[in-house]
């Protein structure tokens, strides 16, 4: 992830309400569609154990983002509980001195004018907001650190696939945009990753997804990153996806099929809550921090934002599933009913096929 080096940051003052708080200088890191991520540095002290650790993550101003609060417990209500604490990223709410929000949107407008950044010209941070998140820093803390974001997207079969499918619902969709898409293909295929390979393949095959991770991690990283270290990250990460890491993609399957075990095509009116929390976990991300000296890893769970029914998103959900089906990309009626490799449910049946 690139982090926008600001050679002048503005001062952040944060207020806790039990800690009393002081200035502190902050950068930003990212500007997202609904969020301004913010990494925070002590000004001229260290900055003390609460802050240490943490992103600060403010929302804005947007009729489909949340107050803060309410976030908040959405998160604790609906995503925390399913999972182990040191598996998630960490919420905690910090009170907002409004001359932060001023300084950060000041900042905001100081980058749009410079032209650095071209995209969401209008976008502000939420004025009338008075809290922002602290989040757990899932980016490397030092230069012997290394980090990966992925998205497991759907670890189990759409509930809406035809039985004779040859691709799974993430593979199906990527090979519809890759069709769609042409010129991208290659990109696309690149990235591909099956889910289902990591949760459900052998050692083998969770081995050779790891290493397409890795692959495609170092492919977007600028410099030229040490053989020795890339080898580690593979085995680190392979042995991850072995032990905790398959604990966690199990932990996330469950809760995917049963908060959704019917579809978006069985149900005739607006899904419930428990729909868009299993739709939240099919687009979630796993931040994953390896230590390259240690052995040590860090995993957690991130974007757990609920997913709102609005904005025409459910009608969205209902046309991607039947064009899934309709035009047949379950069943790889582009290619014959010979979906590529790289969809584990084919090679799954390839492989029964040679059995019997
Ligand atoms: O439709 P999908 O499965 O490709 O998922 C979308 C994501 O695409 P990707 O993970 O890159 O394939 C997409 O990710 P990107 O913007 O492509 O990074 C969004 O997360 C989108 O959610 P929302 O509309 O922002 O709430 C995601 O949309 P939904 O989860 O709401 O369908
Ligand atoms: N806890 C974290 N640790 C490290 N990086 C993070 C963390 N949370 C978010 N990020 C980075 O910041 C980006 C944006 O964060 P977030 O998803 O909260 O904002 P958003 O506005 O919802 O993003 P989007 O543009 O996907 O809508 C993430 O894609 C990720 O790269």
């Amino acid at each position: 992830m690139a982090a926008l080096q600001l050679s002048k940051a503005p001062k952040l003052c944060i207020v806790s309400g039990a800690a009393g708080w002081k200035e502190e200088e902050q950068q930003l890191l990212w500007v997202g569609g609904a969020n301004v991520v913010y990494r925070i540095h002590g000004a001229d002290v260290p900055l003390p154990a609460w802050l240490s650790g943490k992103l600060l993550r403010l929302r804005k101003e947007k009729p489909f983002v949340r107050p803060t609060s309410e976030q908040l417990v959405s998160f604790n209500t609906h995503f925390r509980p399913l999972f182990d604490p040191s598996q998630t990223v960490e919420q905690a709410q910090v009170h907002l001195d409004q001359a932060v929000l001023a300084a950060c949107n000041d900042q905001l407008r100081k980058l749009e004018h410079s032209g650095k950044r071209q995209k969401r010209r209008d976008d502000h941070l939420a004025d009338a907001e008075h809290f922002g998140l602290l989040i757990t820093d899932m980016t490397p803390s030092s230069g012997r650190e290394f980090a990966i974001e992925l998205k497991p997207k759907w670890l189990l079969q759409s509930p809406n696939a035809p039985v004779e499918a040859v691709r799974c619902r993430t593979c199906a969709l990527r090979a519809r945009r890759n069709a769609m898409a042409h010129a991208e293909v290659e990109v696309h295929a690149q990235q591909a990753v099956c889910p289902l390979s990591l949760v459900e393949g052998d050692e083998t095959e969770r081995r050779s997804a790891v290493e397409r991770i890795v692959r495609h991690r170092y492919h977007k990283l600028e410099h030229n990153p040490d053989v020795a270290d890339r080898q580690f990250v593979t085995d680190r990460l392979a042995e991850f996806f072995r032990t905790e890491g398959l604990a966690i993609l199990k932990e996330l399957r469950r809760h995917q099929q049963s908060l959704d075990p019917d579809g978006i095509l069985s149900c005739a009116g607006e899904p419930d809550e428990r729909f868009l929390r299993a739709m939240t976990l099919r687009d979630c991300t796993l931040f994953i921090k390896i230590h390259l000296t240690n052995n040590g890893l860090e995993a957690r769970l991130g974007d757990l934002d609920l997913k709102m029914a609005e904005k025409g998103k459910v009608a969205k959900w209902r046309k991607i599933e039947r064009s899934l089906l309709d035009e047949g990309w379950y069943t790889a009626e582009d290619t014959g009913g010979q979906a590529e490799v790289g969809c584990f449910l084919r090679r799954k049946q390839d492989s029964r096929r040679q059995r019997n």
